[in-house]
């Protein structure tokens, strides 16, 4: 038996002579073996990215803290710290019940006990690291469902309901802390005629491009999301009206002084914004109305302007 992918496996244990027999064992089968002799050691083997460890085989008795001691701590660190999972596998001459269920409850995946046949040892191996794999893949698709959940596609900033929900933190974090906060709406001006004239994908850059200049000239505690279609909106905190004004205005000018490349669109752009602050009374909901009038206002005051109120 051996791995079609070389593995990267931890031993741990305190007795050199052990580590050298088992590392003899595992390597006939084409496994990379790192040693570590006690905690400090295998902890840090454990955070170095470069070791890439797949699975850790650990004894129970050692000196300086027990292997059940150490199998809580690795699952601590790698839940602290955001670490990949690694499958824990004791190797034990200890073969009493209360032993191996001590070992499992303290974070292991396997009990084995010593003198450990190889062949077992590889087959107990490859099941965990099969695991570990489906493991992997399981978290790698709960990111990326999290990201679609939190993030527009085309655009890559929040959706949305993401920024709803970070308006609403907003609101209570200003509430508690009395700070002040100030919100902008805007959309871009004409932008059905960008698609007709120059079509939806030219439309989908220009979006692209927009996003990337309001995130560039904005700061990095400001938020920026995606209402829907060509609307947008931005969280100011602790910024108050008449600078949150300010802010906005010189954004819309940087929006109309975009340069696009030829090949997308041969003219500017330009954008109309209503900007409000959050008052004493404020709900989400009549601050998100009040932002959104505003910016018709801008609408039907010619665009390409900021209308701002408390
Ligand atoms: N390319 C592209 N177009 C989109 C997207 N989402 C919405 N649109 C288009 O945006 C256009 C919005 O048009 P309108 O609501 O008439 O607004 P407008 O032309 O910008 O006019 P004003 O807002 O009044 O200045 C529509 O043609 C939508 O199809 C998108 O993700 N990509």
């Amino acid at each position: 038996m051996s791995f079609s992918d070389p593995l990267n496996v931890l031993v741990v244990d305190d007795s050199a002579t052990e580590r050298a027999l088992l590392s003899a064992i595992l390597e006939r089968f084409g496994v990379k073996v790192i040693e570590a002799e006690g905690a400090d050691s295998a902890l840090q083997c454990l955070q170095t990215p470069k070791l890439n460890i797949d699975l850790i085989l650990m004894d129970i008795q050692m000196p300086d803290i027990s292997g059940y001691q150490l199998a809580a701590q690795i699952r601590k660190m790698e839940s602290e710290s955001f670490l990949e999972w690694h499958p824990i596998i004791f190797l034990s001459g200890q073969h009493d019940p209360q032993s191996i269920a001590m070992g499992i409850e303290c974070g292991a995946d396997d009990y084995l006990t010593k003198p450990v046949d190889s062949i077992t040892l590889l087959a107990k191996m490859r099941a965990m690291t099969r695991i570990a794999e489906m493991r992997r893949r399981l978290v790698k698709t709960q990111e990326t469902l999290s990201r679609q959940a939190h993030f527009d596609e085309l655009t890559g900033i929040a959706n949305r309901r993401h920024i709803f929900n970070l308006l609403e933190n907003e609101i209570s974090r200003c509430r508690r802390y009395n700070y002040a906060m100030s919100i902008a709406y805007f959309d871009i001006d004409f932008f059905k005629r960008i698609n007709d004239n120059f079509g939806h994908n030219a439309g989908d850059k220009v979006l692209q491009r927009i996003c990337s200049v309001v995130e560039m000239e904005l700061r990095k505690v400001d938020m920026l999301g995606r209402i829907g279609g060509e609307e947008f909106c931005i969280i100011l905190p602790e910024c108050q009206l008449q600078n949150a004004s300010g802010i906005i205005d010189r954004l819309r000018e940087s929006i109309a002084n975009i340069n696009f490349d030829t090949d997308i669109l041969n003219r500017n752009v330009t954008a109309s914004f209503g900007v409000t602050h959050l008052r004493k009374n404020d709900n989400l909901s009549n601050l998100i109305s009040r932002a959104d009038e505003l910016l018709y206002e801008a609408k039907n005051g010619g665009r390409n302007c900021v209308v701002s109120r408390e």
